[in-house]
């Protein structure tokens, strides 16, 4: 991966410390979320999962609904892939997190059909601030590369959610969210 300093730990970043030690499904934050929500009628529908605690994995299927060229997947809906692989893989540390910065190499094209094995980490949180990767191979989770991303990530207070987002909609799938903590 071809990364910026802006999404290169600093030397004195820490090292993430995994929560969950047993293989562990992640199932949907929203049910409408673009990413991995189950209702969404042309999202990308990501069903993350970790085995070690500290990495996610996803299969998402190119459809045709994430074309850019007749047949080929959307250098955007990739990028999104990688977004949310990511966003699942820093919510492993239970602590509320957005993008700040996302950077995403293209390296061979995508067809429709496709499966892309998707695989996102963390590599150092310092501050508020935590440095993450990804990538998305095809033919299998060890086939070649087609598209990797390197991310900054900032942390920010649950209320982030409620203030700039859809209150009603929070409530309604997160009971134990607290709007006014
Ligand atoms: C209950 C509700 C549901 C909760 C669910 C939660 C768990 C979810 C679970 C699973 C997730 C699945 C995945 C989800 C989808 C994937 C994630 C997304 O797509 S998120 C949407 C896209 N991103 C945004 O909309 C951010 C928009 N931007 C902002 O809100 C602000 O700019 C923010 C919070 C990022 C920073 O604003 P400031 O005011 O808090 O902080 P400042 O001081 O500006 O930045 C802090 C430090 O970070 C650096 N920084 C910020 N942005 C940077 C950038 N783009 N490049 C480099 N550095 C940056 C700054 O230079 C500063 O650094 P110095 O402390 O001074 O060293």
């Amino acid at each position: 991966m071809t990364r910026s300093s802006l999404t290169t730990p600093p030397p004195d970043a820490e090292a993430p410390k995994p929560l969950l030690t047993e293989p562990t499904a992640l199932g949907s934050h929203y049910s409408r979320c673009f990413g991995c929500g189950t209702d969404h009628p042309t999202g990308l529908h990501l069903n993350a999962r970790t085995t070690d605690g500290s990495s996610v994995e996803a299969e998402f299927v190119v459809g045709e609904a994430h074309q850019g060229a007749p047949g080929l997947a959307h250098g955007g809906v990739l990028a999104a892939a990688m977004d949310e692989v990511i966003g699942m893989s820093i919510w492993l540390f239970q602590r509320p997190y957005v993008t700040g910065r996302l950077e995403t190499d293209f390296r061979t094209p995508v067809p429709v059909g496709t499966t892309l094995h998707l695989r996102a980490w963390c590599t150092g949180i310092s501050g508020r601030k935590a440095y993450l990767e990804a990538e998305g191979r095809i033919g299998g989770p060890d086939g070649p590369v087609a598209v990797s991303a390197a991310a900054l990530f900032i942390e920010v207070r649950m209320d982030h959610f409620a203030k700039h987002g859809d209150v009603a909609a929070i409530a309604a799938e997160h009971h134990d969210f607290e709007v006014n903590p």
